[in-house]
């Protein structure tokens, strides 16, 4: 995936030099954070402002330190120095390497190649450390440089830089040279040797600015190739901080361009002629081309519109580093002398539009390894998917886990009750309370409460079984499939009625408990009354030993009586005792049919799992045809939607098309009807006052505001003149105000001298106010112009482009007719007649590119002999002609 990102502009000043110093010029730069201020009017930002003195090292760190980092991880890398020429761009990029310059002077390209391969050491220490693989680096140098549109190698052993470069676009690698020499260096100083080689066999020469100025741009590249392991993260991507059990191998590869432009140069300045002047032009010519291509991506209203950069050599090499894949920095140098003002302002200028350009940066990653991380992320998040949907299909937790609990507290309670009852029972045998009767039936009912209890284990086990086999399947696809399934259905209902029985079973068994305890209770009291009996019975034979005849037989009656009582008691007894024997017989019976029911509901259960892990199994595959049958749904609905995009796109084409088709055929017409009245073969074409009304009133808003911008460039080149002039002036009052120094002797010398540094101080003030009123103009920006070429039509451009010449034309005439009327007077008739002679010519050649338009013959003899107006304007452009060969040079040079 692509990320934006800006190109980062930075600006350095550089120190103002010793020639400088010693003209008395000023400083017209001021900086205040990362805002530049010119002629205390206008301020510029940019992402970093290095002032005067700033230290090689910060510019370093600030731009490039993190650049380098990037390329560690597949980025490409472009620094761009840019400005006018002396301007410090080879100081800054250290491209005229000197290994023995002092650690502070280094320059960009040594630093870089320092941290690069300090880098790759630390990388390698780090996995060693780290008990890692080892990554493996290679590093590939290459230096070329542009100049006169030719693309020199500078690596060529043999010295000879000529070679066969060409330039090609890969859709992986993007913009990459062919026939080039790419040097393998393995450390630091191999590279310092094939930048320091490449900088001895580059093109520089004096010129008056700069006694060793660059006369071609230099990139030097270094290409990084790396092969690492990639420890995957949890989120499925590289770069986590261990290496799992699956580590993947990957290769990086990074471009880091250091680019040095050649500087913008006045060749009125840089006092250039010859080999010199040629190499300026073309210099300024590839830097026209750059910072059209600049234009073009800043101007945010031109999104996506045709980028010029086949137009040079330079914006060809540079099309990834502007608006492609690279991180870029442009490093803009400055003088900071109001000697330069013109160039620093256009230099800050030019650096403030490329602030906008975005370039789309991705790290270049072989694509094997790309598709095994956005595979990973894809399981990562099918997982995290998964996880969620178990989530909310768990089955509802609460309710579970209160019904486990009052499970829990019933056996419990059950348990508690058989010791209680244990205990009881056993005290009662112990103490002989219970006949040996009734010791069978106690027997009976302590077996039978076990039986409970082992059946209360294996329902534990059966909720247990349900618990950990149907929470794992999930409500949704039980929901769909078991609703419909019949053999399930069944299977439920057979659960539920005899869960059912179950219970009620279960009822049952418990009012036998209450029996049970009921019948304890009697045979309790039955015991106490024994215990009663016997212990009467002995007193009653204590009494029988003492007692007469009569109270014995007294007593006997009693005793027979109480007796009979207890017998009838015994008899009462035995027959609950009967009955209750027959209740739990029944009973007994119950709790089998309940244990069979229960075996039988933990088979169905059983049965019902796996129905279900069937049902589920049977929705997974369903599911999987359904997810195949959508992608090819959604295949099919994109290719249907492309297609009907492409449709529309045709048919707004094909509206487009027949609306230009129409305007064209109309505007035939047009020419057509204006031409057919005048006759025979060559039709003369329209004044520029019968072109079509919309043409004409779009025109006049054009040309308004065309002599808007134009005015103000005359205006900006009236003040530069009178800049110069006033700066000329005062180089002359600064090399007086020294010889004076050297001479002054009396006191009147001495007054002099004060004169003539008041009137530098007044030249000075005077600089700064000219200064103050180019910035305010130059505010009116290029854009305008721009915006207005945007405006025109592609059918009226014609029309457009002949008014413009003619705009031109007349503008630049009467503004030198002016002088040369004082100096020529006689000549000045014949002048005149040119002015509309060239206005003739123009509509003449107009009528002949029409006529090639329009593809109907042109004869030109004809329309001279025909067309009185065109046949005068003929000559009359001929004998203007020849009396411009006459003019003077100053004339002709104007002309030119
Ligand atoms: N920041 C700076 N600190 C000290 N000296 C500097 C600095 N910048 C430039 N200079 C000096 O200014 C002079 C011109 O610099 P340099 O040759 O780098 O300019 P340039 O922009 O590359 O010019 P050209 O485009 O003509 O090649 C050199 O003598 C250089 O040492």
């Amino acid at each position: 995936m692509s990320t934006s990102s800006n190109v980062n502009v930075a600006i350095r000043i550089r120190p103002m030099l010793r020639k400088e110093l010693n003209d008395a010029s000023k400083i017209c730069t001021r900086t205040e954070e990362n805002q530049v201020w010119i002629s205390s009017e206008k301020a510029f930002t940019f992402d970093h402002v290095f002032d005067v003195g700033t230290e090689q090292s910060i510019v370093y760190e600030k731009c490039v330190q993190k650049l380098v980092d990037g390329c560690f991880h597949g980025f490409n890398a472009t620094v761009l120095a840019y400005g006018q020429t002396g301007s410090g761009k080879t100081y800054t990029m250290g491209t005229n390497f000197e290994k023995s310059a002092s650690d502070h002077q280094k320059g960009i390209i040594p630093r870089a190649i320092y941290h690069l391969f300090a880098g790759i050491q630390k990388q390698k220490e780090q996995a060693k450390a780290d008990n890692k693989p080892i990554p493996e680096f290679s590093i590939m140098a290459q230096f070329i440089e542009i100049y006169n549109e030719e693309l020199r190698d500078l690596l060529l052993v043999n010295g000879n830089t000529q070679s066969n470069i060409r330039i090609h676009e890969d859709s992986r690698r993007g913009i990459v040279l062919t026939g080039v020499t790419n040097k393998m260096v393995s450390n630091a100083e191999e590279a310092f040797m094939c930048l320091k080689n490449g900088s001895t066999m580059r093109t520089t020469g004096s010129t008056l600015m700069n006694s060793e100025s660059s006369r071609s741009h230099a990139i030097f590249t270094l290409t990084v190739n790396q092969t690492r392991i990639i420890p995957i993260d949890q989120s499925g991507m590289g770069d986590g901080n261990c290496v799992q059990d699956n580590p993947e191998f990957v290769t990086l590869n990074a471009k880091f361009n250091f680019v040095d432009l050649a500087g913008s140069e006045r060749l009125a300045r840089t006092g250039a002629v010859g080999e010199r002047a040629r190499e300026g032009i073309s210099i300024n010519s590839g830097l026209l081309h750059l910072g059209n291509v600049i234009s073009a991506l800043s101007d945010r209203t031109k999104k996506g519109s045709h980028v010029p950069y086949r137009d040079s050599k330079l914006t060809r090499v540079l099309q990834d580093s502007l608006g492609g894949n690279s991180v870029t920095v442009m490093i803009a140098c400055i003088s900071p002398c109001d000697t330069d003002f013109v160039e620093t302002l256009n230099t800050l200028r030019y650096a403030n539009r490329a602030k906008n350009i975005k370039n789309k940066v991705v790290a270049n990653q072989d694509s094997h390894a790309q598709l095994v991380s956005s595979l990973r992320k894809q399981i990562l998040e099918l997982e995290k998917q998964l996880s969620n949907q178990n989530r909310i299909n768990t089955p509802n937790n609460e309710e579970f886990e209160f019904s486990n609990k009052k499970y829990l507290a019933l056996e419990q309670k059950h348990e508690e009750t058989i010791l209680l009852f244990t205990q009881l029972y056993e005290k009662a045998v112990e103490d002989s309370l219970i006949p040996d009767s009734f010791k069978k039936d106690l027997e009976e009912i302590k077996e039978f409460l076990y039986e409970n209890s082992t059946l209360v284990d294996s329902q534990s086990d059966l909720t247990d079984y349900d618990c950990d086999e149907e929470q794992s399947l999930s409500e949704d696809i039980l929901n769909a499939f078991t609703n419909e399934n019949e053999e399930y259905k069944c299977l439920n209902q057979d659960i539920e009625n005899k869960e059912k029985l179950i219970a009620e079973a279960e009822i049952h068994q418990k009012e036998i408990a209450e029996l049970t305890s009921k019948f304890e209770n009697q045979i309790f009291d039955c015991q106490n009354k024994i215990k009663h009996a016997e212990a009467e019975r002995d007193k009653v034979l204590l009494l029988l030993k003492k007692a007469s005849k009569s109270e014995e037989k007294k007593l006997k009656a009693e005793y027979d009586r109480k007796l009979l009582q207890c017998q009838q008691e015994i008899r009462k007894l035995e027959k609950i005792k009967n009955e209750h024997q027959k209740y739990i017989r029944n009973d007994l019976l119950n709790q089998k049919k309940i244990n069979q029911m229960k075996q039988e509901i933990l088979e169905s259960k059983k049965n019902r799992v796996k129905m279900i892990s069937q049902l589920k199994e049977q929705h997974v595959r369903h599911h999987k045809e359904l997810q195949k049958n959508k992608v090819i749904i959604n295949k099919l609905t994109k290719q249907e939607n492309q297609k009907e995009v492409k449709i529309q796109d045709l048919e707004r084409k094909t509206s487009i098309q027949k609306k230009m088709l129409q305007k064209r055929e109309d505007e035939i017409k047009h020419l057509r009807k204006q031409v057919r009245p005048i006759s025979g073969n060559v039709k003369r074409i329209n004044k520029p006052g019968s072109t079509p009304k919309h043409v004409r009133s779009k025109w006049n808003s054009f040309e308004k505001r065309l002599n808007n911008v134009i005015s103000s460039k005359l205006l900006f080149n009236e003040y530069e003149t009178e800049l110069n002039r006033l700066m000329l002036e005062r180089s002359r009052k600064m090399e007086d105000l020294t010889l004076l120094k050297q001479t002054a002797s009396c006191s009147s010398d001495h007054e002099y001298l004060e004169n003539i540094q008041s009137n530098i101080d007044y030249l000075t003030n005077c600089i700064r106010d000219q200064q103050t009123m180019m910035v305010e103009l130059a505010e009116e920006d290029d854009s305008n112009l721009i915006q207005l070429l945007n405006e025109v039509n592609a059918s009226d451009i014609y029309h457009f482009a002949y008014k413009t010449i003619n705009l031109f034309i007349n503008s630049e005439f009467k503004k030198n007719l002016k002088t040369i009327k004082t100096e020529n007077m006689d000549q000045w008739a014949e002048i005149s007649s040119t002015d509309s002679i060239l206005e003739q010519t123009g509509e003449h050649k107009l009528n002949k590119t029409y006529a090639i338009k329009e593809q109907r013959p042109f004869d030109e003899t004809n329309a001279i002999k025909e067309q009185q107006p065109f046949d005068d304007s003929y000559i009359n452009f001929r004998r203007g002609s020849q009396a411009l060969r006459r003019f003077p040079a100053k004339f002709t040079k104007m002309k030119e």
